[in-house]
């Protein structure tokens, strides 16, 4: 059984056709990218997966368990997490109020244990103060706990995100376009980093990315996408080697 299967998706927007019978298989453990050119529908399948949008068909399956359409942070809830194309911190909060709020998923508490601070409530929220502390300092942030989102540099607002996505306790984690932006040494260091915590947190992880480096050195299997058709499904060598890859994107100067 797969962890993630996804059946047939496809998203129409009026009359444009995103993304066309999207099919994918993600096994536990794995890192899985998915490429294509600009516009090619890739974060449109990214959204139909976590819930953002509702595919105009197919099916999405998490351990055999049909979670199409549900809301996101359901879906979240079900343990798949992910990051955006453009970050999305809280920037005026600190380093460590970014990782508590996304902590708060996994409160048990309800609302009025919550707002009348009962101690069950105030039990949990010590546990997750220190959940958190820990998980920035597993990514390397500790140091900059106090200090306002905003404020990191751009490749730890990065990290950042992902420490978010982390606190909410995923199984599979989406990343979308986590390089975006980076230069080279902060490209490497992502993706020594992204294996570590799949190791680290058992993950499985599926990213879109458009830096070939990360891309090639990261993933077991590669999607293509092209004007939201897959066009080609395999091995980094194979994609690299598939000559309507190199017609669709590789052969394209990238500007990324
Ligand atoms: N909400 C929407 N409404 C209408 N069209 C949309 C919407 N979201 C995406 N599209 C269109 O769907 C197509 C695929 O877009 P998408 O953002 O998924 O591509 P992408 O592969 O992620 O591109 P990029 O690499 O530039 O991020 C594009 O033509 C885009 O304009």
């Amino acid at each position: 059984m797969s962890l993630l299967q996804v059946e047939h998706l496809t998203m129409q927007f009026g009359g444009l056709t995103a993304v066309k019978d999207f099919n994918l298989n993600l096994e536990k453990g794995e890192i899985v990218a998915l490429i294509g050119p600009n516009g090619a529908g890739k974060t449109t399948a990214f959204n139909m997966i976590t819930g953002v949008y509702r595919p105009t068909q197919g099916r999405v399956i998490l351990m055999d368990k049909d979670i199409t359409g549900l809301r996101p942070d359901l879906i979240t809830g079900r343990g798949i997490a992910r990051t955006f194309q453009n970050i999305r911190l809280f920037r005026d909060l600190s380093v460590l109020e970014n990782v508590l709020i996304a902590n708060h998923l996994h409160l048990k508490s309800n609302f009025l244990t919550a707002i009348l601070k009962l101690p069950a409530y105030r039990g949990e929220e010590r546990l997750m103060h220190q959940k958190s502390l820990a998980l920035l300092e597993r990514v390397g942030l500790s140091q900059f706990k106090d200090e306002k989102a905003s404020s990191l540099p751009y490749g730890l607002q990065r990290r950042l995100e992902i420490a978010r996505a982390l606190a909410t306790g995923p199984r599979i984690l989406l990343l979308d376009e986590p390089a975006a932006g980076m230069n080279p040494k902060e490209a490497a260091d992502l993706t020594v980093f992204i294996k570590e915590i799949r190791a680290e947190y058992d993950l499985t992880i599926f990213m879109i990315e458009h830096h070939m480096d990360v891309v090639m050195g990261i993933s077991e299997r590669i999607y293509v996408l092209d004007y939201g058709v897959t066009i080609a499904s395999g091995s980094p060598h194979e994609i690299q080697n598939d000559p309507r890859v190199i017609e669709a994107y590789l052969g394209v100067e990238e500007d990324a």
